[in-house]
């Protein structure tokens, strides 16, 4: 199996709004996805069709090859983590152990216990009576030790504060170093993911914008400075992607996959972060010059 998630031209539309168009994407095996985008982009959307509680309303998309929701098996496989870390307020921290046990056949008995242990959760302790934070660590260990092939986690640090999102998101990469899975996770926020994502989705607007590796993705895509251009004058393999403008000066972000050696540029690398927004930016670019997907 060489792909955790396969879509091809999916789509999910709520009455006649589309949440989800023409999403094409092809995660392989042995990544953390970071998948980012601003409030109503589509994220859960996707994240949920990948988990089979939504059902495609145009498209496929195929799940550590298999059908989302298709069979028992296929649900034990891959493990969700819904928005807001669900977790039962009247119930226990020995309590929600005890029904994970019981619902998931690979159910990891002593990796919970000891990682409640470590996190120095109380296990007589009511949910309703933890911290954000603690209730979003007791959620991920339900997760985690579900011992599913794929983890989707839904802005699994959202509510939390920075030092609960650090704390959370580095048992996460201990977690995926320790147990070899593929984990998706969605945060409005680039700095929430950058730490921990090898691969990253940009969704905008309901469409994919942006989807690869991030080590590819930083070496292909670059910012030009330089006396003002008019971006049809760039070459053609360079993909504008934004482009802001002086009286004198123009600034691109392009994607080539060639190195640029046009000497009237200062070319200078993008952190994950500036990339994600000149994706997010995309619409000023695209008024001047249309730019094809980057989708590798
Ligand atoms: N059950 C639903 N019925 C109707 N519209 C919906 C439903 N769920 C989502 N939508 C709409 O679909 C769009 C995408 O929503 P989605 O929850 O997937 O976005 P998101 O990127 O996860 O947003 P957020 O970051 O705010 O959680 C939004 O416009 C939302 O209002």
């Amino acid at each position: 199996m060489t792909s955790v998630l396969q879509a091809q031209a999916l789509g999910k539309r709520y009455g006649k709004r589309w949440a989800l168009r023409e999403c094409t994407i092809d995660i392989p095996a042995g990544h953390v996805v970071g998948l980012v985008g601003p409030n109503g982009a589509g994220k859960t959307t996707l994240l949920k069709l990948a988990g089979g509680q939504l059902e495609p309303t145009a498209g496929d998309i195929t799940v550590l090859g298999g059908r989302p929701g298709g069979t028992p098996a296929q649900l034990a496989r891959v493990g969700f983590v819904a928005q807001d870390t669900p977790v039962y307020a009247g119930l226990t921290v020995a309590d929600h152990l005890r029904l994970g046990a019981r619902l998931n056949p690979r159910w990891d008995d002593g990796m919970a216990r000891e990682r409640i242990a470590q996190l120095g959760l109380v296990p007589t302790h009511r949910a309703g009576k933890l911290s954000g934070g603690q209730r979003a660590q007791l959620a991920l260990t339900l997760g985690l030790a579900k011992r599913p092939e794929l983890l989707i986690l839904d802005e699994p640090v959202a509510s939390l504060d920075p030092l609960a999102r650090r704390e959370f998101l580095q048992g996460l990469t201990e977690a995926t170093v320790a147990h070899d899975f593929n984990v998706v996770l969605s945060s409005h926020l680039v700095s929430d993911l950058e730490r921990v994502c090898d691969f990253m989705i940009v969704l905008v607007d309901s469409r994919v914008q942006m989807a690869g590796e991030v080590d590819r993705l930083l070496a292909t895509h670059h910012r030009l400075t330089g006396p003002r251009r008019d971006p049809d004058r760039l070459p053609a393999d360079q993909h504008v992607i934004s482009a802001h403008h002086t009286d004198r000066q123009s600034t691109f972000v392009v994607r080539a996959d060639a190195p640029i050696h046009d000497p009237a540029w200062t070319v200078t690398r993008l952190s994950l972060e500036d990339l994600v927004l000149a994706y997010m930016d995309r619409q000023t670019a695209e008024n001047r010059r249309v730019a094809p997907e980057a989708q590798r």
